[in-house]
């Protein structure tokens, strides 16, 4: 289902888009828009391809030599699979954080510096480093130890230190998947309180596994589900899309009702 609100202010596009791993199709058909500087939930039982649709949108699934995409994925009205499209200057406007939180073996300065200069960042670097740690609510927890080892810090830490690198190259998507999985309950509420803030700026798509982590920060919600092939295997697809409220008080599809109340996944 494509709210026209949700089309008008699309940032990113999918049309009729399959991806497979070698010959399975793992997902198949999704249409969605994702609307400008809003929190987006993709939510589902394992295995349903949340991930995978998540990472057709900055062409991560590209490291995955097995996969392929049929069909079209567009950021800003842009075909991101053209030919002569450059994947990696693609990452720096849709970046992307991930479940496991991941720093750099470097000083905490330097998780926020190296990614800048490699985008050929030319300002003032501590300024840098100090705004986008601000913006990631984590600058007071390490202003004092900018030169620590990243990984030395907390999970939910590294994790908001992850944040700031990101946002620290000045994308305009923030994809998330499942970056509170690894957390604990205070951690992932200051993750959660964060994207409030971030979504003014930015726009967020995050898979989560947590019903009531997707119902506190999105503004809008896709259930995916899976059918069996008959081939034994799995196929995930878009049950249904709309505003958050919607699909969790009042959804259009049985199967989104019985996933949210918990009746399955
Ligand atoms: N690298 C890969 N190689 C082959 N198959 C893969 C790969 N990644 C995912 N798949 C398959 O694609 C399908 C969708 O997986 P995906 O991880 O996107 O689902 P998901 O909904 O995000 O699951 P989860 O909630 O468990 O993370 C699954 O059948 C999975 O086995």
């Amino acid at each position: 289902m494509l709210a026209t609100d949700i089309e008008t202010q699309a940032v990113l596009r999918t049309k009729n888009l399959h991806v497979y791993y070698g010959s399975n199709l793992a997902v198949r058909d999704v249409s969605l828009d994702i609307p400008e500087k809003q929190v987006v939930a993709f939510i589902g039982p394992s295995g349903c391809g949340k991930s995978t649709v998540l990472r057709c949108f900055n062409r991560m699934n590209d490291l995955i030599k097995s996969a392929r995409i049929e069909g079209k994925v567009t950021y800003r009205g842009k075909d991101i699979y053209a030919t002569g499209l450059d994947p990696v200057g693609l990452r720096s406007r849709i970046g992307m954080v991930f479940q496991k939180p991941n720093p750099f073996p470097k000083s905490i300065y330097e998780n926020i510096a190296f990614g800048a200069r490699l985008n050929g960042y030319k300002g003032n670097m501590d300024e840098l480093v100090e705004s986008s740690l601000k913006r990631a609510v984590i600058w007071d927890d390490v202003k004092d130890k900018l030169q620590q080892n990243g990984q030395a810090l907390s999970g939910g830490q590294q994790q908001r230190l992850c944040i700031a690198r990101a946002i620290s190259i000045q994308p305009e998507v923030l994809l998330m998947d499942e970056p509170c999985a690894a957390l604990d309950p205070i951690s992932t509420l200051k993750i959660e309180e964060l994207m409030h803030d971030l979504k003014k700026q930015y726009t967020i798509v995050i898979v989560t596994h947590n019903m009531q982590q997707a119902s506190r920060v999105s503004d809008y919600t896709a259930f995916y589900n899976a059918e069996p092939t008959p081939k034994g295997g799995k196929v995930g697809y878009l049950v249904e899309y709309d505003r958050t409220e919607k699909i969790f008080q009042d959804p259009a599809q049985e199967a989104t009702r019985d996933y949210v109340a918990g009746r399955f996944g």
